[in-house]
């Protein structure tokens, strides 16, 4: 780059990352939605995902803490609001147990994280410790895989529903509230990095952001296939049972 972007091509050039990088192109989201995983396998992305979801709130509490400004936090905190709910039993972690109930997972122990893969664990943890560290424009900016949600969320859904008999409408309650959140959110955070990334050294440092958010996606698919398609399950993690 010679001279920065403007904002709409900024935008593209975003679009393009997630074409090819977003987690909707891993074999294992195709074979989920195909029909092609056991009930233990979900059970494995259900168990690990749920690590995903739980730290999601707390990567936005931290992003929410260095926003300058009340119309910003207002609008932040509204993705706090969503995942952890105004009550016990509502929001959308609270959404998640029933996934992992209605596939048979214990909650105390999804809760305990005991199961995890290392992999995930890590993954997780590096996109809390990345909004932390890194700017809050790069943070802000690694939230945009959320611009693509929308694409592979009904995909998944359709298949899941359609492919495996234990899955029903409600097993899946998490998702469908994701489809007018997901894109509330993504427009907001896509406002803010078009507006404030106008040097090319900004607009290089949103575009990273977005690619390492897709690797810390697809590693959370690719660790879940290592283990529990390819059969090499790490000492502690998670065992499906088998009967
Ligand atoms: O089902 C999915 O494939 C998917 C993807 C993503 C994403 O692209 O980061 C999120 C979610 N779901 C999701 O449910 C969610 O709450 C969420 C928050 C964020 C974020 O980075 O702040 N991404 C995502």
């Amino acid at each position: 780059m010679t001279n920065p972007l403007t904002p709409d091509a900024l935008e593209a050039e975003l679009r393009k990352i997630g074409a090819e990088r977003y987690h909707n192109r891993h074999p294992l989201h195709k074979a989920m939605y195909a029909g092609n995983l056991t009930k233990g396998q979900l059970q494995a992305w259900a168990l690990n995902r749920y690590y995903y979801q739980a730290m999601i709130p707390v990567k936005d509490a931290l992003l929410l803490a260095r926003l300058p400004t009340p119309e910003l936090r207002r609008e932040w905190r509204r993705r706090i609001e969503d995942h952890d709910g105004h009550e016990p039993n509502t929001g959308g972690i609270a959404r998640w147990f029933k996934l992992t109930d209605g596939l048979g997972l214990d909650r105390d122990y999804v809760m305990s994280l005991k199961g995890l893969l290392p992999a995930t664990r890590f993954a997780v943890e590096a996109y809390v410790h990345f909004v932390r560290d890194r700017s809050l424009l790069a943070a802000i900016a690694s939230s945009l895989t959320e611009l693509f949600s929308p694409t592979i969320i009904p995909e998944r859904m359709e298949g899941m529903l359609k492919n495996y008999d234990f899955i029903s409408e409600d097993t899946m309650a998490y998702f469908k509230p994701r489809l007018t959140q997901a894109p509330r959110d993504s427009e907001f955070a896509l406002s803010y990095v078009k507006e404030h990334a106008t040097t090319i050294e900004q607009q290089q440092e949103v575009l990273q952001a977005l690619e390492f958010k897709c690797s810390v996606l697809w590693t959370l698919l690719d660790a879940l296939d290592y283990a529990y398609v390819e059969g090499n399950i790490p000492p502690g993690a998670f065992v499906p049972d088998r009967s």
